[in-house]
């Protein structure tokens, strides 16, 4: 997989865009060769009987609390893919402590996104790592703007497939005030929907900082503001998932999309 860049845009600019709030390049990325059409390359027809798609690239996208992280645990179990959740990348940086994760505190604490600068980097750096490029991957959370889907265009990272999980905002609200961490197990647990199993458990579970009702409210806006500019730059390669059903309808109906790559 190609990961360099060949870019005829001014990349600095690029990445120091600070995502909505730069409207005027992301008018400058609506342009037809950012559509990612289904086109298959020479050597993936001459595949084709054999195996499709040998690793391949998907991106997630979905509101916050719209399933993406049980989705993405089937996914990665199902076919190998490597998951890379940009929330997860900042919340490492957060962890270690690091100057990036200090600056990208500030902006989700407020529900807003963390500046190309820091996150465009991070991502890409992820995905040109050799597991990743072995394996395929499997691209959670990003990208989140018109400008991020460049910056990766500008890499060379194109996706295969981009799922879309649509969940009404009233669940959303509802399944993110819930949702608690087990840290020992990793596992997600929601208070109502999937309660843990044991008192120990419950005992150590904890909340992310940005998943109260208030902040949850300002993700979501933030979500809606953004989300139309990503999905027009993907239309050829969207399938679109029902994701307020039981979990395993919804994996069911992502499973049958990626089936048809694999
Ligand atoms: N691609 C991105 N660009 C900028 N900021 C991001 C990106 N992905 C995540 N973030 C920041 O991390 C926060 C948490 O993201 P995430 O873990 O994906 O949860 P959610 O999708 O539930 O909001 C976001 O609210 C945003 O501040």
């Amino acid at each position: 997989m190609a990961s360099t860049s060949s870019s005829s845009l001014n990349f600095n600019s690029l990445l120091s865009s600070s995502n909505h709030h730069s409207p005027s390049f992301a008018h400058q990325t609506l342009t037809p060769h950012l559509h990612f059409p289904r086109t298959p390359s020479f050597k993936h027809l001459v595949n084709c009987s054999v195996k499709k798609i040998e690793n391949m690239k998907i991106m997630i996208s979905g509101a916050p609390a719209s399933g993406k992280g049980t989705q993405c645990e089937l996914i990665t179990k199902k076919y190998g893919l490597v998951h890379i959740a940009a929330g997860d990348l900042l919340r490492a940086e957060i962890a270690e402590g690091t100057e990036n994760g200090k600056r990208a505190k500030e902006y989700m604490e407020k529900g807003d996104l963390v500046p190309n600068e820091i996150v465009v980097m991070m991502v890409k750096d992820r995905l040109s790592q050799p597991d990743s490029v072995e394996k395929g991957w499997l691209l959670d959370g990003f990208p989140r703007s018109s400008s991020q889907a460049t910056a990766l265009q500008e890499f060379g990272f194109k996706p295969d497939l981009f799922i879309l999980l649509d969940v009404p905002q009233d669940i959303l609200v509802d399944r993110v005030v819930g949702r608690r961490l087990d840290p020992v197990s990793g596992k997600i647990y929601h208070l109502k929907y999937s309660p843990p199993e044991s008192e120990e458990i419950a005992a150590r579970l904890t909340q992310r900082f940005d998943d109260t009702e208030e902040k949850v409210k300002l993700r979501l806006e933030t979500h809606n503001q953004n989300v139309e500019s990503v999905l027009s730059l993907y239309q050829d390669i969207i399938v679109k998932v029902d994701g307020s059903a039981d979990k395993d309808d919804v994996f069911a109906q992502i499973d049958k999309a990626l089936a048809k790559l694999s």
